[in-house]
């Protein structure tokens, strides 16, 4: 996969609009709304069990993250993914900080075995989800989360990302300085972004429910890398003359906004294996 495709899939995203149902933590929601809709998709925060089911058979893709949860949220997840895999949409899995709490680790076994297209996650998230699942051993998994933050490397979580991939028939993508995306046999690797992305909350969690906006328009593989490839652009641009978090978080939905292929180019590498 090329940037010439992934600014082709941004294109479809802009033509088509997909509505994108988010259920997301509440740090996170008006990053994520607002990042959808510079793509050009149009968010949906829907997560109580009362709605969220019926909402998915109608939503293009799914995105659920797993930042605050509480057993009504849990419920309304549950009912959500179910839902999607009925009706045969396409949804993403953000496992916040699985891996430090028992209530994470039940809720995303649970999550995980409605078959996620795509888990986009930090490094710690996807060695402890892997352990978490048995994907890989604990003694692969290594180290795992504390919070929300990252204290592993993408690296590190390689093995685990790609033993994910294939126990659960899905495609992992692991974020941080580097982006790596796998199917479990292709990886794809992207570059760019900037480290102050990293400063502020929530850049992965809204990165998550725009991959739902790729996902809603391309397969699950390519969907992940386009969603990463157009952050590490949209980042890279933003944080180059931010003077710090507050002003790469507005610069970064300008980014999104303005990306063509030309600024994908600039600030994003696609390198596949
Ligand atoms: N040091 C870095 N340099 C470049 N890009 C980075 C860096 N750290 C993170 N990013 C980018 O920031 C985005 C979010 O990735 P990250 O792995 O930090 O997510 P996360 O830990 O789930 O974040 P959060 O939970 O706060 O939303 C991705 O696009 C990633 O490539
Ligand atoms: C800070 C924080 N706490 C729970 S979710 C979240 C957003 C980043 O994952
Ligand atoms: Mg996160």
């Amino acid at each position: 996969m090329d940037v010439a495709e992934v600014a082709e899939l941004l294109a479809q995203v802009r033509r088509s609009s997909p509505l994108v149902q988010c259920i997301t933590n509440y740090v996170a929601m008006d990053l994520a709304a607002n990042a959808v809709l510079a793509v050009g998709a149009s968010p949906a925060m829907v997560a109580d069990p009362a709605e969220s089911g019926e909402f998915a058979a109608i939503a293009s893709a799914l995105t659920v993250n797993t930042g605050t949860p509480s057993p009504r949220w849990a419920d309304g997840m549950v009912r959500a993914t179910t839902a999607a895999v009925e009706a045969g949409r396409p949804w993403v899995l953000d496992p916040v900080a699985v891996g430090a709490t028992a209530m994470r680790d039940e809720l995303c076994a649970e999550l995980m075995a409605r078959t996620p297209s795509i888990v986009r996650a930090n490094a710690s998230e996807v060695l402890a989800l892997a352990r978490v699942t048995g994907a890989s051993s604990t003694a692969e998994a290594g180290g795992g989360a504390r919070g929300v933050d990252s204290t592993d490397s993408v690296e590190s979580a390689l093995d685990a990302a790609q033993a994910l991939a294939r126990r659960h028939s899905c495609v992992v993508a692991v974020t941080g300085e580097v982006d790596v995306v796998t199917d479990g046999t292709r990886v794809a690797t992207v570059t760019g972004g900037h480290p102050l992305m990293a400063r502020i909350t929530a850049t992965g969690c809204s990165l998550t429910a725009v991959t739902g906006a790729f996902a809603a328009v391309a397969p699950a593989f390519e969907a992940a890398v386009a969603a990463c490839a157009v952050y590490a652009a949209a980042g890279s641009r933003a944080g180059c003359d931010a003077a710090g978090p507050g002003t790469l978080r507005w610069r970064l939905l300008d980014e999104l906004h303005r990306l063509d292929e030309s600024a994908l180019r600039d600030g994003a590498q696609v390198v596949s294996s």
